[in-house]
Parts: C-alpha cells; structure tokens; sequence
C-alpha cells in the first residue's frame, strides 16, 4: 500500500473528517470503504477531468454502490454559476435520485465548491465527498466546508457552510495538471506561510524549485502542511466569525480582480498571489510590517511564476467591487493584514489608503 498522510479537521456533532493525502488513493479500495451507505453515488466532473479520471473512479466505487451515474459539466471558472448548479439538480431529480445518495466532486476548486453547494441544498443535504485534483483544491478549496458559486457582481456570493464526509487527495492526479494551473495552487501554499507559520513560509522558499518541478515528495509535503494549517483555522471558527478570515489573506483584491475581469481571465490563484502583495503593501503602510517582508513576498510571488501587479480597472472600479466583499462591514472595506511574520488579523482599511496601493502598483 502507498504511503499516505491523514490530516483531520476536528469539528463537532460527528462532522470531524479526515483528508487523506498520497499516490495511488484514486485507486486504493481503502479510500472509498467506510463512507455513507446508499443505493446510488454521483459524479461530479467537467469536461477535462471526466475523461482523465471519471472511469476509474466508477470502477472503485461500484463495489462500494449499486449505481454509480457521472454528470459532466462545462469546464471554467465562467461556469460556477446556476445554470451549472442546476445541471446537477436535474440529473439528481430527473433520475429520482433519494436523499442518501453520496456526491463526489472529481476536479479543482469550481467542481468542488459547486458540488458541495449542491450536497447542501439538494433534499436539504446529502453527504458528500470531496475528491480534488488541482494543487489549489487539494490545499484549500477541498477542505473547511465553504461551497459556493459566483454572481456576476461577486465572487462565492451565493452559498453554504457545508462540510464533506471525506476528501482523497490523490498526489498522483496533479500529474496531468497544467503548469499555470500548478503555479495558480502555489498561491494558496504561499499564504499559509505569512498568515500562520514563518517556518513553512522559509520551507516554501528553500524548495519552491522542487515543487515547480513537480517531485512528488515535496508536493506532498506541501499538501499536508496546508492542510494542517487549515484545520487547525478551521477547526476553531468553522463559520468564520473571527480567525477563519485570515484564510481570505490575498483575497479582498484578488476577488475584485477575478469579477472585475470577468471571471476565469485570472485564474483565482493568480488574483489571489497579486492580492496577497498589496495587502503585504497595505500591511506595511499600516505600520505592522517592516518594507523588507513586502519585497520578501513580492520575490516569492514573481519567483513562483505568479502576478504581482494589478491589472488597470480604474481605482473607483476597484472600491467599488470591495465594497461587497463578504468582510466588508457598514460600508467599510476590511483586509488581512500581517502582524508579524506568522500573524494576520482582519482590519478596516480606509479608502485612501487603499486607493494609494491600488496607484502605487499601477492599477489605476
Ligand atoms: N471552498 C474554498 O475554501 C475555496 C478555497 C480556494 C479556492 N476556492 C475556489 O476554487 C476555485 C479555483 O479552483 P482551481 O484552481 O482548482 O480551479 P478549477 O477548478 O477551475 O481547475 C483548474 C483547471 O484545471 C483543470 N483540471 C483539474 N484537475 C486537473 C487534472 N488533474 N489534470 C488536468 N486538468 C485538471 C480544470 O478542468 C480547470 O480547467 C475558485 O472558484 C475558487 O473560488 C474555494
Ligand atoms: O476557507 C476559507 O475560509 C478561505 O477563505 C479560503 C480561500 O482560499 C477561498 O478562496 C474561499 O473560497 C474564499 O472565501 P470567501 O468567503 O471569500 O468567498
Ligand atoms: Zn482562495
């Protein structure tokens, strides 16, 4: 049996999970043993994962459910929308699908953050799984329970706390993954770093050449250090009521830059890596970070193959777009700033200021 690494999020109610992390899971009968007993399961998947994975993943689950059926929808950060969402609904419905029937997101983020709102909402929940094959799901979107899809004036506006049962993170899937959308996955790595942990962010430094690289080892490592920040974040404020927000570090622009856009221009990770400068900018002009950890990150950043400067949509566009963001409170816009390396905290940031770093990195 491969060597696999468990991480668990600790959470009340019989709702704690397990992520398991490895090579070879997909085809680990382990993997799919033990999960919610049901007549029927359903796939979840898009266009360019189904053909690489979908199969397979049949193949293990029918020994585990009589029924095993796979909707294939279109592929695209453009289509985390209803009429993907509905999709699924009337697949479940037009084939009598009952309430105990398990779903199982195979792909990224967009698949998996749709795929839960649907167990959410669908009879008013069914159990799910979560089985990611980016860098960036098996990092982040997978675990936490956040399911969600876009409005056209807001990114994951619409959606549900909703964890799932189980997430397989198999190592070996990330080996058909693209490069941009390798180096998107790292955003999310880099941020565990200087929002929770100096140590791994030194880590991530020291081997970002091996992981661009794609050595498996170190691959893994990252996968189970971000998922062990995670749920530890997690664990403690599953609704984010307070500390989960530092998991938004990057975010409040990087969300303005993907709808701004329009989505699937910027890959989320790429919105998110040019995010995380300017709030480090931000976090410096705010007096909690000295100039050198800006350009630290900056470096990282670039070296990782990611964006650093905002495209140009206009200062006031910006604003605007952050003003719905999900942190903002009364009209005022709140950001993740760092503290200190390892430290983050949320914190209202006046529009002047703001609109100095957007001009500052050219964005206007
Ligand atoms: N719920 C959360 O906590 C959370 C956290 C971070 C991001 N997100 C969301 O996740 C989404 C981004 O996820 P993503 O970066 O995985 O994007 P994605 O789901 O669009 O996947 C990226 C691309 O890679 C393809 N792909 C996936 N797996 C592949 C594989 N193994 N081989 C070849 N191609 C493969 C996909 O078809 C897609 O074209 C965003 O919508 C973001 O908002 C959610
Ligand atoms: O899990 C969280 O909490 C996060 O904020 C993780 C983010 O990487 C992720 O992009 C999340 O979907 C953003 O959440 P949102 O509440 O800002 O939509
Ligand atoms: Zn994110």
């Amino acid at each position: 049996m491969p060597a696999t690494d468990t991480v668990r999020i600790p959470l009340p109610d019989d709702r704690a999970y397990d992520i398991r992390i490895g090579s070879g899971l997909l085809d680990e009968p382990a993997s799919w043993q033990g999960l919610p007993k049901a007549a029927a399961a359903v796939i979840v998947s898009n266009e360019t994962v189904a053909p690489l994975y979908a199969e397979r993943l049949r193949e293990r689950l029918r020994s585990v459910y009589a029924r095993v059926d796979i909707v294939v929808l279109p592929d695209g950060e453009a289509h985390k929308d209803w009429a993907s969402l509905n999709r699924i609904f009337d697949h479940l419905l037009g084939q009598a699908l009952d309430r105990k029937t398990v779903l199982f997101a195979l792909g990224g983020g967009v698949i998996g953050d749709m795929t839960g709102f649907a167990a959410a909402v669908y009879m008013r929940g069914v159990p799910f799984v979560q089985v990611p094959t980016t860098l960036l799901a098996q990092v982040d979107s997978s675990v936490g329970g956040k399911t969600a899809i876009n409005h056209p004036l807001g990114k994951n506006m619409l959606g549900a706390f909703y964890q799932p049962e189980r997430v397989i993170a198999d190592l070996d899937t990330l080996d058909s993954l693209p490069d941009r959308e390798l180096r998107a996955g790292l955003a999310e790595v880099i941020k565990y770093g200087p929002i929770a942990d100096a140590g791994f962010l030194c880590w991530i430094e020291d081997n970002l050449d091996a992981l661009l690289a794609r050595d498996k080892a170190v691959l893994g490592y990252a996968v189970r250090r971000s998922c062990e920040i995670k749920a530890e974040v997690v664990g403690q404020d599953e609704k984010e009521q307070g500390l989960r927000a530092i998991l938004n570090f990057g975010h409040t622009i990087g969300h303005a830059i993907e709808s701004g856009m329009g989505y699937g221009k910027w890959l989320h990770g790429e919105a998110v890596a040019c995010g995380m400068v300017l709030a480090a900018d931000l976090s410096r002009r705010s007096g909690l970070v000295p100039d050198g950890f800006v350009e630290r990150l900056r470096a990282l950043v670039e070296r990782a193959g990611l964006p650093t400067a905002p495209p140009k949509l206009g200062i006031e566009r910006y604003l605007t777009l952050m003003r719905v963001d999900k942190k903002a409170e009364a009209g005022a816009i709140r950001f993740v700033l760092i503290e200190g390396l390892g430290r983050a905290g949320l914190h209202a940031v006046p529009d002047a200021r703001i609109a100095e770093t957007l001009a500052a990195h050219g964005a206007a």
